[in-house]
């Protein structure tokens, strides 16, 4: 066995390796005992292989003592130490034992699926332990004085959950779903300003988003009037507790028109502002999409799927001005800013998470489709809830007859998925119109083909698809792209997973892989 200084991985180790981990363990369990082993030697193996940038989670298993400790020679070379006291000392004999929980529990939590997703074991929207240092005052609380109580949320209809992540066991002792928007913040986007929200829930430990798009916001003053009630989150703006300062409140997201140098000003409880009551009723209710996370669409740029666009074409379409026609026969056409939000939820592929999500692309390599795989991995379809969303949605005044904060009764909703629609409706959200999305691609070749419109369940869909352009990625800003992954993806969605899109395999002059 080398030393773990000479850099040098022996076959030995190798082999020793590969039967601790390979595919046959009971193999092993005859010749090596593999826990509480006086030395455990897949340890030393990782050591060997690592030289002296051992990590330090292999110190910290004090499975090499010497280098915790300034008096012993050597510091990585546990060869050296000989004791604690003197070098006469005997040995200690060493032990290593694993504090890991059984292999068994770990592959339980795997199977529900929900490796990512562990519900908080404290109460996620108590105050955060690392805010800055300067907040010295001891803060109670941060839960709103003012925040939906319990005993208010109970009150809504509470929609049963579409995801099954949550084994039913546990649902069934879950509390209502509470929401607080914890900070807000300006982002200049391509297509315009948003303003980013970042929540936390009592349901998972997962910070979600909510993407709010409401230029009109950044030239409010306490005491102007905006045409349209300005989308603002109602736990953000709350009196978190009797101490907070203005600077507090501004620093969390709490303030009113842009943050300057020359313009800081602190919003209050009751910023949300009723807007023109005269023209209320002819501005169109807020588009919405409850998108779910992607990293490989969104980040990557991956054609496997049609993600990254959808997040960058929801922004694009809920930034478009929105044209007020005239309310009186003496009155004007208005323009007023887009309007409206993104809810972007961590339900990283469809719900299974990661992990899967990319063993899934394996088997879809292999020839199986998108929800085949999933299954396969012993997942459903969609493992998606939206209780979430919908509070987050409460909490933005959008969409509920019953949000305290209203700011829209009703919610138009960008998507092709009638598992959302439904979902929303079951959470309280009054949804006016679903809004489809049309793959780029598609409106590309559409366009190509020189059609202008397509049927989608005998509905006629307008296509914007003329100014479409073939090259880049799909994300942020990007533009439409081919793939093979892409065609049969959306193909999936459509034929196994009931989206609403027109299916283009019909059409023998659009070309499909
Ligand atoms: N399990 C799995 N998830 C995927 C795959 N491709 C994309 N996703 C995830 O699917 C989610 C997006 O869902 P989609 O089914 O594409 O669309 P949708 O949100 O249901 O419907 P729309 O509102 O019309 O976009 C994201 O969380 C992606 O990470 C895949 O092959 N397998």
């Amino acid at each position: 066995m080398p030393l773990p200084h000479e850099h040098t991985v022996q076959p030995s180790d190798l082999a020793l390796l590969h039967v601790l981990t390979g595919p046959d363990p009971q193999a092993a369990k005859s010749s090596f005992a593999r826990r509480d082993a006086a030395l455990d030697p897949l340890l030393i193996a990782a050591a060997a292989a690592s030289g002296p940038h051992v990590t330090r989670n292999h110190y910290h298993h004090d499975f090499f003592p010497g280098v915790m400790l300034p008096q012993a020679e050597g510091a990585w070379d546990w060869t050296k130490y000989t004791g604690e006291g003197s070098s006469t000392k005997a040995r200690k004999h060493l032990t290593y034992v694993s504090r890991q929980a059984p292999r068994k529990q770990h592959l339980a939590t795997m199977e529900e699926g929900k490796e990512n997703d562990h519900p908080r074991e404290t109460d996620p929207l108590k105050p955060a332990n690392n805010l800055p240092p300067a907040a010295k005052k001891r803060r109670p609380s941060l839960i709103s004085s003012t925040a939906p109580t319990n005993a208010e949320v109970k009150t809504r209809p509470r929609a049963q959950s579409v995801s099954e992540s949550i084994p039913p066991s546990l649902n069934q002792s879950l509390p209502p779903v509470e929401v607080k928007c914890m900070a807000r913040t300006r982002i200049p986007t391509p297509h315009g300003p948003a303003f980013l929200h970042l929540y936390h829930n009592n349901r998972d430990t997962k910070e979600h988003l909510a993407i709010v798009i409401d230029p009109a916001q950044l030239s409010e003053t306490p005491d102007s009037l905006p045409v349209a009630p300005h989308i603002r989150s109602r736990s953000l703006d709350a009196v978190w507790n009797e101490n907070e300062t203005p600077m507090d409140r501004i620093i969390r997201g709490a303030y009113v028109g842009r943050l300057s140098s020359a313009s800081q000003q602190a919003s209050t409880p009751s910023t949300p502002n009723p807007g023109s009551s005269t023209l209320s009723s002819a501005i169109p209710p807020p588009l919405i999409r409850i998108h779910s996370e992607c990293f490989t669409g969104e980040t990557v740029g991956s054609m496997r799927c049609d993600c990254g666009e959808q997040l960058d074409e929801a922004i694009r379409q809920i930034s478009l001005p929105i044209v007020i026609p005239p309310i009186s026969p003496t009155s004007k056409e208005m323009t007023i800013p887009g309007r409206g939000a993104v809810i972007y939820l961590r339900q990283e592929g469809r719900g299974i998470g990661l992990l899967s999500k990319i063993r899934a692309y394996n088997l879809q390599d292999l020839g199986h489709d998108t929800v085949t795989a999933n299954l396969m991995l012993g997942h459903q379809a969609d493992e998606r809830g939206y209780e979430i969303a919908g509070a987050i949605l409460r909490d933005l005044g959008l969409g509920g007859p019953d949000s305290l904060n209203q700011i829209s009764g009703t919610v138009r909703v960008l998507t092709n998925n009638p598992d959302k629609v439904q979902a929303l409706e079951k959470e309280g959200i009054q949804v006016a119109e679903r809004v489809p999305m049309i793959p780029r691609s598609w409106q590309h070749r559409i366009a190509e083909a020189g059609g202008s419109k397509i049927e989608d369940d005998g509905q006629v869909v307008h296509v914007h698809g003329s100014s479409a352009e073939v090259s880049g990625a799909t994300m942020i800003s990007g533009k439409a792209v081919y793939g093979e992954d892409l065609d049969k993806y959306l193909r999936t969605k459509v034929l196994r997973m009931g989206h609403m899109l027109p299916l283009l395999m019909g059409d023998p002059a659009v070309p499909i892989y």
